[in-house]
Protein backbone atom coordinates (compact mmCIF):
# COMPACT_ATOMS: atom_id res chain seq x y z
CA UNK A 1 0.00 0.00 0.00
CA UNK A 2 1.19 3.40 -0.81
CA UNK A 3 1.75 5.98 1.63
CA UNK A 4 0.01 8.55 0.05
CA UNK A 5 -2.57 7.77 -2.44
CA UNK A 6 -5.16 10.40 -3.71
CA UNK A 7 -7.46 8.39 -5.98
CA UNK A 8 -10.03 10.00 -8.44
CA UNK A 9 -9.63 13.40 -6.68
CA UNK A 10 -12.15 16.38 -7.70
CA UNK A 11 -11.63 19.71 -6.02
CA UNK A 12 -14.07 23.13 -6.83
CA UNK A 13 -13.67 26.43 -5.15
CA UNK A 14 -17.54 28.51 -5.33
CA UNK A 15 -17.33 31.91 -6.83
CA UNK A 16 -19.82 34.62 -7.47
CA UNK A 17 -18.59 33.60 -11.40
CA UNK A 18 -19.66 29.77 -10.89
CA UNK A 19 -17.63 27.04 -9.87
CA UNK A 20 -14.04 26.83 -10.72
CA UNK A 21 -13.18 23.01 -11.57
CA UNK A 22 -9.38 23.14 -9.87
CA UNK A 23 -8.59 19.19 -9.54
CA UNK A 24 -10.14 17.01 -11.96
CA UNK A 25 -10.01 13.05 -11.69
CA UNK A 26 -6.22 13.45 -10.09
CA UNK A 27 -4.44 9.95 -9.34
CA UNK A 28 -1.43 10.31 -7.63
CA UNK A 29 0.67 7.92 -5.64
CA UNK A 30 3.88 8.26 -3.09
CA UNK A 31 5.26 4.99 -1.66
CA UNK A 32 7.21 5.35 1.72
CA UNK A 33 10.62 7.07 0.95
CA UNK A 34 10.22 8.07 -2.75
CA UNK A 35 10.01 11.54 -3.87
CA UNK A 36 7.13 12.79 -6.24
CA UNK A 37 7.58 16.07 -8.66
CA UNK A 38 4.46 17.92 -9.64
CA UNK A 39 4.99 20.27 -12.42
CA UNK A 40 2.49 22.42 -14.08
CA UNK A 41 2.06 26.46 -15.06
CA UNK A 42 1.06 28.54 -12.37
CA UNK A 43 -3.29 27.55 -11.90
CA UNK A 44 -2.99 24.14 -13.03
CA UNK A 45 -4.66 22.99 -9.14
CA UNK A 46 -1.32 22.28 -7.67
CA UNK A 47 -1.37 24.12 -4.52
CA UNK A 48 -5.19 23.09 -3.95
CA UNK A 49 -4.34 19.71 -4.38
CA UNK A 50 -1.49 19.91 -2.07
CA UNK A 51 -3.72 21.92 0.41
CA UNK A 52 -6.54 19.61 0.16
CA UNK A 53 -3.98 16.63 1.22
CA UNK A 54 -3.58 18.43 4.64
CA UNK A 55 -7.12 19.98 5.04
CA UNK A 56 -6.05 23.33 4.89
CA UNK A 57 -8.26 24.46 1.67
CA UNK A 58 -10.06 27.35 1.85
CA UNK A 59 -13.38 27.66 2.89
CA UNK A 60 -14.92 28.25 -0.63
CA UNK A 61 -13.50 24.83 -1.72
CA UNK A 62 -15.20 21.45 -1.68
CA UNK A 63 -13.82 18.27 -2.14
CA UNK A 64 -16.30 17.07 -4.86
CA UNK A 65 -15.48 13.72 -5.11
CA UNK A 66 -12.41 10.82 -4.30
CA UNK A 67 -10.19 9.91 -2.08
CA UNK A 68 -7.30 10.85 0.27
CA UNK A 69 -5.83 7.81 1.39
CA UNK A 70 -2.60 8.66 3.52
CA UNK A 71 -1.40 5.60 5.52
CA UNK A 72 -4.81 3.64 4.85
CA UNK A 73 -6.96 6.50 6.55
CA UNK A 74 -9.19 8.73 3.90
CA UNK A 75 -8.33 11.90 5.39
CA UNK A 76 -11.20 13.63 3.13
CA UNK A 77 -13.58 11.61 6.18
CA UNK A 78 -11.55 13.03 9.24
CA UNK A 79 -12.13 16.13 11.81
CA UNK A 80 -10.77 19.44 11.28
CA UNK A 81 -9.62 18.40 14.98
CA UNK A 82 -8.22 14.79 14.23
CA UNK A 83 -6.40 16.53 10.91
CA UNK A 84 -4.44 19.14 13.69
CA UNK A 85 -3.56 16.43 16.15
CA UNK A 86 -2.68 13.48 13.98
CA UNK A 87 -1.40 14.50 11.19
CA UNK A 88 0.03 18.11 10.39
CA UNK A 89 3.73 17.83 10.61
CA UNK A 90 3.62 15.23 12.83
CA UNK A 91 2.63 12.76 10.27
CA UNK A 92 2.75 15.58 6.88
CA UNK A 93 4.69 18.70 6.92
CA UNK A 94 4.29 21.68 4.55
CA UNK A 95 7.27 23.65 2.91
CA UNK A 96 5.12 26.63 1.64
CA UNK A 97 6.81 29.45 -0.76
CA UNK A 98 7.91 32.46 1.37
CA UNK A 99 6.13 30.79 4.02
CA UNK A 100 7.74 32.74 6.74
CA UNK A 101 6.37 36.21 5.36
CA UNK A 102 2.99 34.80 6.64
CA UNK A 103 4.17 34.30 9.66
CA UNK A 104 3.89 36.60 12.68
CA UNK A 105 6.87 39.07 12.45
CA UNK A 106 6.73 39.25 16.21
CA UNK A 107 7.72 35.75 17.01
CA UNK A 108 11.11 34.66 17.58
CA UNK A 109 12.40 31.54 15.20
CA UNK A 110 11.93 29.37 18.68
CA UNK A 111 8.70 30.42 19.59
CA UNK A 112 7.59 28.65 16.14
CA UNK A 113 9.27 25.45 17.09
CA UNK A 114 8.42 25.34 20.41
CA UNK A 115 4.91 25.59 19.58
CA UNK A 116 5.07 22.30 17.47
CA UNK A 117 7.17 20.60 19.80
CA UNK A 118 5.44 20.92 22.84
CA UNK A 119 1.92 20.14 21.16
CA UNK A 120 3.40 16.89 19.54
CA UNK A 121 6.24 15.52 21.85
CA UNK A 122 6.82 15.48 25.84
CA UNK A 123 10.43 17.01 25.57
CA UNK A 124 11.14 19.10 27.68
CA UNK A 125 12.03 22.92 27.64
CA UNK A 126 15.77 22.29 27.87
CA UNK A 127 15.69 19.20 25.22
CA UNK A 128 13.52 21.16 23.46
CA UNK A 129 16.04 24.34 22.54
CA UNK A 130 18.36 21.36 22.19
CA UNK A 131 16.44 20.04 19.20
CA UNK A 132 15.52 23.45 17.79
CA UNK A 133 19.42 24.11 17.82
CA UNK A 134 20.13 20.65 16.21
CA UNK A 135 17.36 21.65 13.53
CA UNK A 136 18.99 24.88 12.55
CA UNK A 137 22.76 23.24 12.55
CA UNK A 138 21.31 20.35 10.16
CA UNK A 139 20.14 23.04 7.79
CA UNK A 140 23.29 25.15 7.71
CA UNK A 141 21.94 27.88 10.11
CA UNK A 142 24.37 29.22 13.04
CA UNK A 143 21.73 27.78 16.06
CA UNK A 144 22.06 31.66 17.64
CA UNK A 145 19.49 32.45 15.17
CA UNK A 146 16.96 30.64 17.39
CA UNK A 147 16.66 34.52 19.02
CA UNK A 148 16.33 36.02 16.21
CA UNK A 149 12.66 37.88 14.45
CA UNK A 150 11.95 36.11 11.05
CA UNK A 151 12.05 39.66 9.51
CA UNK A 152 16.09 40.22 10.36
CA UNK A 153 16.47 36.94 8.43
CA UNK A 154 17.25 37.33 4.58
CA UNK A 155 14.87 35.08 2.13
CA UNK A 156 17.24 31.77 1.93
CA UNK A 157 17.95 31.47 5.84
CA UNK A 158 13.80 31.60 6.42
CA UNK A 159 13.34 29.23 3.83
CA UNK A 160 15.89 26.89 5.81
CA UNK A 161 14.24 27.57 9.06
CA UNK A 162 10.69 26.28 7.37
CA UNK A 163 12.68 23.46 6.22
CA UNK A 164 14.34 22.58 9.59
CA UNK A 165 10.57 23.02 10.77
CA UNK A 166 8.91 21.01 8.27
CA UNK A 167 11.72 18.22 9.61
CA UNK A 168 10.87 19.01 13.01
CA UNK A 169 8.53 16.33 13.56
CA UNK A 170 10.41 13.48 11.48
CA UNK A 171 7.61 13.13 9.54
CA UNK A 172 7.33 10.14 6.92
CA UNK A 173 5.77 12.87 4.68
CA UNK A 174 7.12 16.46 3.64
CA UNK A 175 5.08 18.20 0.97
CA UNK A 176 7.27 21.33 -0.62
CA UNK A 177 4.94 23.54 -2.28
CA UNK A 178 7.34 25.93 -4.86
CA UNK A 179 9.99 25.55 -2.07
CA UNK A 180 12.61 27.71 -3.85
CA UNK A 181 9.97 30.45 -6.08
CA UNK A 182 11.26 33.95 -5.26
CA UNK A 183 14.98 32.89 -3.73
CA UNK A 184 17.89 34.23 -5.65
CA UNK A 185 18.66 31.40 -8.19
CA UNK A 186 21.98 30.67 -6.27
CA UNK A 187 20.12 30.10 -3.26
CA UNK A 188 17.62 28.25 -5.23
CA UNK A 189 20.19 25.86 -5.94
CA UNK A 190 21.63 25.35 -2.52
CA UNK A 191 18.07 25.02 -0.68
CA UNK A 192 17.34 22.40 -4.13
CA UNK A 193 20.11 20.51 -2.75
CA UNK A 194 19.73 21.18 1.04
CA UNK A 195 16.03 19.30 0.75
CA UNK A 196 17.23 16.77 -1.28
CA UNK A 197 19.77 15.68 0.94
CA UNK A 198 17.73 16.14 3.94
CA UNK A 199 15.01 13.95 2.35
CA UNK A 200 17.45 11.21 1.53
CA UNK A 201 18.95 11.21 5.14
CA UNK A 202 15.33 11.57 6.99
CA UNK A 203 13.86 8.47 4.57
CA UNK A 204 11.04 10.79 4.37
CA UNK A 205 8.42 10.51 1.46
CA UNK A 206 7.80 13.79 -0.68
CA UNK A 207 5.63 15.85 -2.70
CA UNK A 208 8.02 18.54 -4.74
CA UNK A 209 5.93 20.97 -6.43
CA UNK A 210 6.92 23.15 -8.51
CA UNK A 211 6.84 25.21 -12.27
CA UNK A 212 10.29 24.59 -12.86
CA UNK A 213 10.58 21.37 -14.85
CA UNK A 214 14.32 21.08 -14.23
CA UNK A 215 14.24 21.73 -10.49
CA UNK A 216 11.58 18.78 -10.45
CA UNK A 217 13.25 16.29 -12.88
CA UNK A 218 16.63 16.89 -10.31
CA UNK A 219 15.10 15.98 -7.34
CA UNK A 220 11.80 13.12 -8.19
CA UNK A 221 11.57 9.90 -8.53
CA UNK A 222 8.33 10.25 -10.52
CA UNK A 223 6.79 13.06 -11.82
CA UNK A 224 3.25 13.86 -12.42
CA UNK A 225 2.74 16.94 -14.93
CA UNK A 226 -0.51 18.78 -14.11
CA UNK A 227 -2.48 21.33 -16.78
CA UNK A 228 -5.29 22.72 -16.13
CA UNK A 229 -6.39 20.85 -13.13
CA UNK A 230 -5.79 17.47 -15.22
CA UNK A 231 -2.23 15.47 -14.13
CA UNK A 232 -1.85 15.20 -18.49
CA UNK A 233 1.30 12.62 -18.33
CA UNK A 234 2.93 10.70 -15.35
CA UNK A 235 5.67 8.18 -15.09
CA UNK A 236 9.13 7.81 -13.71
CA UNK A 237 10.84 11.03 -13.83
CA UNK A 238 13.39 9.06 -15.99
CA UNK A 239 10.47 8.07 -19.03
CA UNK A 240 8.79 11.61 -18.25
CA UNK A 241 11.96 13.52 -18.67
CA UNK A 242 13.62 11.51 -21.44
CA UNK A 243 10.62 10.63 -23.09
CA UNK A 244 8.00 13.39 -23.07
CA UNK A 245 5.05 12.46 -24.48
CA UNK A 246 2.45 15.07 -23.79
CA UNK A 247 2.39 17.90 -26.36
CA UNK A 248 2.44 20.23 -23.02
CA UNK A 249 5.28 18.61 -21.36
CA UNK A 250 7.28 18.35 -24.11
CA UNK A 251 6.73 22.99 -24.36
CA UNK A 252 7.27 23.37 -21.07
CA UNK A 253 10.73 21.34 -20.84
CA UNK A 254 11.58 23.92 -24.25
CA UNK A 255 10.45 26.62 -22.25
CA UNK A 256 13.08 25.56 -19.21
CA UNK A 257 16.43 25.29 -20.80
CA UNK A 258 18.50 23.42 -18.98
CA UNK A 259 21.47 24.49 -17.80
CA UNK A 260 23.93 22.66 -20.00
CA UNK A 261 21.92 23.71 -23.52
CA UNK A 262 23.78 26.04 -25.46
CA UNK A 263 22.83 29.11 -24.51
CA UNK A 264 22.52 30.52 -28.56
CA UNK A 265 19.26 28.47 -28.97
CA UNK A 266 16.12 30.26 -29.00
CA UNK A 267 14.37 30.01 -25.92
CA UNK A 268 10.93 28.44 -27.00
CA UNK A 269 7.65 29.12 -24.89
CA UNK A 270 3.96 28.05 -24.93
CA UNK A 271 2.01 31.12 -26.29
CA UNK A 272 -1.67 31.40 -24.58
CA UNK A 273 -2.16 30.98 -21.16
CA UNK A 274 -4.30 27.85 -19.42
CA UNK A 275 -7.73 28.00 -20.18
CA UNK A 276 -10.29 29.06 -17.55
CA UNK A 277 -11.73 26.56 -15.35
CA UNK A 278 -15.07 27.48 -14.33
CA UNK A 279 -16.03 26.24 -18.15
CA UNK A 280 -13.78 24.44 -19.12
CA UNK A 281 -13.10 23.03 -22.44
CA UNK A 282 -14.22 19.61 -23.62
CA UNK A 283 -11.69 16.96 -24.07
CA UNK A 284 -8.34 18.04 -24.07
CA UNK A 285 -7.99 21.09 -22.14
CA UNK A 286 -5.12 21.64 -23.90
CA UNK A 287 -6.23 21.67 -27.45
CA UNK A 288 -6.30 25.53 -27.84
CA UNK A 289 -2.80 25.95 -27.06
CA UNK A 290 -1.29 22.60 -28.92
CA UNK A 291 0.61 22.66 -32.24
CA UNK A 292 -0.74 19.19 -32.73
CA UNK A 293 -4.10 19.35 -32.16
CA UNK A 294 -7.21 17.84 -33.98
CA UNK A 295 -10.45 17.40 -34.11
CA UNK A 296 -10.38 14.30 -32.07
CA UNK A 297 -8.53 16.40 -29.60
CA UNK A 298 -12.55 17.52 -28.85
CA UNK A 299 -13.35 14.13 -27.08
CA UNK A 300 -12.09 12.68 -23.98
CA UNK A 301 -8.63 12.29 -23.86
CA UNK A 302 -7.27 8.84 -23.71
CA UNK A 303 -5.08 7.10 -20.53
CA UNK A 304 -2.59 6.15 -23.04
CA UNK A 305 0.30 3.49 -22.01
CA UNK A 306 3.31 5.47 -23.48
CA UNK A 307 6.00 2.02 -22.42
CA UNK A 308 5.71 -0.96 -20.72
CA UNK A 309 6.31 0.47 -17.10
CA UNK A 310 4.12 2.95 -15.60
CA UNK A 311 4.66 5.79 -18.10
CA UNK A 312 1.42 7.60 -19.49
CA UNK A 313 -0.35 10.87 -20.41
CA UNK A 314 -3.77 11.69 -21.58
CA UNK A 315 -3.51 12.19 -25.33
CA UNK A 316 -4.35 10.53 -28.16
CA UNK A 317 -1.10 10.65 -30.12
CA UNK A 318 1.31 9.46 -27.90
CA UNK A 319 2.88 7.00 -30.76
CA UNK A 320 3.68 10.59 -32.51
CA UNK A 321 5.88 11.69 -29.40
CA UNK A 322 8.94 11.50 -31.04
CA UNK A 323 7.49 14.05 -33.84
CA UNK A 324 6.42 16.02 -30.85
CA UNK A 325 9.33 16.48 -29.08
CA UNK A 326 11.53 17.63 -32.72
CA UNK A 327 9.27 19.72 -33.74
CA UNK A 328 8.64 21.24 -30.23
CA UNK A 329 12.00 22.63 -29.88
CA UNK A 330 10.88 24.82 -33.15
CA UNK A 331 9.77 28.40 -32.35
CA UNK A 332 7.64 28.07 -35.44
CA UNK A 333 6.30 25.02 -34.18
CA UNK A 334 4.38 27.24 -31.38
CA UNK A 335 4.02 30.45 -33.12
CA UNK A 336 1.83 29.15 -36.55
CA UNK A 337 -1.90 29.09 -35.81
CA UNK A 338 -2.54 25.36 -38.04
CA UNK A 339 -1.99 22.33 -36.53
CA UNK A 340 1.38 20.45 -37.44
CA UNK A 341 1.07 17.39 -39.25
CA UNK A 342 2.65 14.36 -37.30
CA UNK A 343 0.83 11.47 -39.06
N1 LIG B 1 -9.68 30.59 -3.09
C1 LIG B 1 -9.94 30.42 -4.39
N2 LIG B 1 -11.16 30.73 -4.89
C2 LIG B 1 -11.43 30.54 -6.19
N3 LIG B 1 -10.59 30.02 -7.09
C3 LIG B 1 -9.37 29.68 -6.65
C4 LIG B 1 -8.97 29.87 -5.28
N4 LIG B 1 -7.68 29.45 -5.15
C5 LIG B 1 -7.30 29.02 -6.37
N5 LIG B 1 -8.30 29.16 -7.28
C6 LIG B 1 -8.29 28.79 -8.70
O1 LIG B 1 -8.04 27.39 -8.77
C7 LIG B 1 -7.19 27.08 -9.88
C8 LIG B 1 -5.98 26.32 -9.38
O2 LIG B 1 -5.18 27.18 -8.56
P1 LIG B 1 -3.91 26.67 -7.74
O3 LIG B 1 -3.44 27.80 -6.89
O4 LIG B 1 -4.24 25.38 -7.10
O5 LIG B 1 -2.89 26.41 -8.92
P2 LIG B 1 -1.30 26.27 -8.85
O6 LIG B 1 -0.95 25.38 -9.99
O7 LIG B 1 -0.89 25.86 -7.50
O8 LIG B 1 -0.80 27.73 -9.15
P3 LIG B 1 0.16 28.66 -8.25
O9 LIG B 1 1.51 28.06 -8.38
O10 LIG B 1 0.03 30.01 -8.91
O11 LIG B 1 -0.43 28.62 -6.87
C9 LIG B 1 -6.88 28.42 -10.55
O12 LIG B 1 -7.78 28.60 -11.61
C10 LIG B 1 -7.13 29.43 -9.45
O13 LIG B 1 -7.53 30.69 -9.99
Amino acid sequence: MALLELNDLNIEYKTDQGNVRAVEDVNIQIEKGETVGIVGESGCGKTTMAKSVLGILPSNANIVSGEIIYDGKDLTERSEDFLRENIRWSEISWIAQNAMNALNPVYRIKSLFHEALSIHTDLSKAERREKIEQLLTDVDLDAAVINDYGHELSGGQRQRVIIALALALSPPLIIADEPTTGLDVVIQDQILRLISDLQKETNSAMMFISHDVNAVAEVSDKTSVMYAGNVVESGDSSDVFKSPAHPYTVGLMNAFPRIDSDPDDALVTIPGSPPELIDPPKGCRFKSRCPFATEDCTVTPPDTKVNNRSHVAKCHYTSKAEKFREEGKKIETWEQNDTVEVR
